[in-house]
């Protein structure tokens, strides 16, 4: 799935990477209790999914600008909508937002190292593209085996605009030092990682255990990405959402 010409592989963070290591919605519900409050993790699930979309929606409106002041709002604003019967929302929100910065809040994917020694061999530069905000470099540096892709994190916040923007994999091609046909970027996402890297010349790979056309590039799992078919190790799709939680 490298193609021959490949000098560089960067990676999605949630979803491809990194995986909440308990289900979000069962931490929102947990910092409910604290607080005395009894919801259901089912319906903070759905709040929290209509949440996320609206604050997606709301950025590709503003043409996906962002920064650390517009992440901590995207959040505070999530965290409010999934959990609206809290009585002190801005604990709530400062102690969820705190979790998740926390590298044991997180499990890596277990093909990872291998993937990134596969790499290294093939002397092809590896790094981290994501929407997550700086508190992403603390969860690397936090996980031993992201050693490899820890010092090219590109965060959205960072760059000021979030992927899918073209801004966004303008950088991504910076820190790679290469052409944009020579960077392979995977993750999870068919809008934000597939078609964003696409439109912006790099070699998209969807990660994904469903089958997606019309998407040609796709991996079952990270393994196959340097050549290993998939079916010879169990599918590991993380215990957690696909969104970060927070
Ligand atoms: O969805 C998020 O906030 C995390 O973003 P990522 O999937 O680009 O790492």
């Amino acid at each position: 799935m490298i193609h021959p010409g490949a000098r560089a592989v960067f990676f999605d963070a949630v979803g491809t990477l990194l995986f909440p290591a308990i289900p979000p919605a069962d931490t929102y519900a947990s910092a409910a209790r604290r607080q005395g409050v009894t919801v259901d993790p089912a319906v903070i699930s759905t709040r929290f999914v209509a949440a996320f979309r609206a604050e997606e929606a709301a950025d590709r409106a503003a043409g996906w600008v962002t920064d650390e002041t517009r992440e901590r709002e995207r959040w505070r604003r999530i965290v409010a909508a999934s959990l609206p019967e809290l009585p002190d929302a801005a604990r709530g929100f400062a102690e969820l937002f705190e979790h998740f910065a926390r590298p044991e809040a997180w499990e890596v994917h277990p093909d990872a190292a291998a993937v990134f020694a596969e790499l290294t061999r093939r002397v092809i530069v590896a790094g981290i593209g994501s929407n997550l905000d700086d508190r992403l470099t603390r969860v690397v540096a936090g996980h031993p085996e992201l050693g490899p892709v820890a010092g090219r994190v590109i965060v959205s916040a960072a760059v000021g605009h979030r992927k899918p923007s073209g801004r966004f994999f303008a950088e991504v091609v910076r820190a790679a030092g290469c052409e944009p046909g020579e960077i392979v970027f995977v993750g999870d996402d068919v809008e934000n990682d597939y078609a964003g890297a696409e439109a912006a010349g790099l070699v998209p790979v969807l990660l994904t255990s469903r089958d997606q056309e019309p998407i040609m590039r796709r991996v079952g799992r990270l393994r196959e990405l340097t050549g290993e078919p998939g079916a010879s190790a169990p599918e590991f799709s993380g215990r957690g959402e696909r969104e970060s939680g927070g």
